[in-house]
């Protein structure tokens, strides 16, 4: 590949944003960061210090301290801890905080993919690639529920189902850098389609995009 490559990824819970995210950089040799579980390791290390969840000078500070490389997706993916997340993601310096490490880490070389609410509207405006995936949240729920539960877990779908759609509206809803498709964003409705299909789909878009890219 020849010069750098960045790919920005957005949709709401368990769209399949971040399996996505994955298979792309594993394909195109890029590096990875699934800017959730920045969110979410703001909200645990708030939670481990027993501290509220809604005081922002206090979740400014764990935000500047949060180290990208000690993320432990295996901790942080934990279904409780997205809507701690996503209570620390209204607040403005919190979100300026986590976006500089960010653009810090898409900025390196070969190039990123990233993964989020926000990278092709606000992280990386200038990403090569947008793809905003989406699926019902029926579906999304059903994933998400399936997930848990080959995990050796127990979860309640309709518990999931309201999770997801509360989610999605605080997403959506908050002034500072709202869930939304960046207007040069590819949609990808992963409802009926499953992870090989999506990917698929995925790869010519990015194709697409280097094939023209080489002949400038
Ligand atoms: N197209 C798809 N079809 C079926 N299951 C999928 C698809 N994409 C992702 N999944 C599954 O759904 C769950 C949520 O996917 P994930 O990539 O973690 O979503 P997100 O990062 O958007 O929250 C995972 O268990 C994943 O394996
Ligand atoms: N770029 C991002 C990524 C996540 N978030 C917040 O962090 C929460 C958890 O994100 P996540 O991507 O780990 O959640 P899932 O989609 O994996 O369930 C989201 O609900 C958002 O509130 C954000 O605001 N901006």
């Amino acid at each position: 590949m020849s010069g750098r490559l960045t790919i920005a990824i957005d949709g709401p819970a368990a769209s399949g944003k971040g399996t996505l995210a994955r298979r792309l950089a594993a394909h195109y040799g890029l590096r990875h960061l699934d800017t959730g579980l920045t969110y979410r390791g703001v909200a645990k290390a708030l939670i481990d210090a027993g501290q509220p969840l809604d005081d922002e000078t206090i979740a400014e500070k764990a935000a500047r301290a949060l180290d990208l490389g000690a993320l432990d997706r295996a901790v942080l993916s934990e279904h409780g801890i997205g809507e701690a997340a996503s209570k620390v993601a209204v607040m403005p310096s919190v979100r300026t905080a986590l976006v500089d490490k960010q653009r810090a880490f898409a900025s390196a070389p070969p190039g990123a993919v990233l993964d989020g609410r926000d990278i092709g509207t606000v992280v990386c405006p200038d990403a090569d690639v947008k793809l905003y995936v989406i699926a019902s949240a029926e579906v999304r729920a059903t994933r998400r529920w399936r997930e848990i539960m080959d995990g050796g877990g127990s979860a309640d779908y309709a518990q999931i189902l309201a999770d997801i759609e509360r989610r999605d509206a605080r997403d959506m809803g908050r002034k500072d850098s709202p869930l939304r498709p960046a207007d040069d964003a590819h949609l990808l409705d992963t409802s009926e389609m499953d992870i090989e299909t999506a990917f698929q789909a995925a790869c010519k878009l990015v194709d697409t995009r280097l094939a023209a890219r080489n002949e400038n």
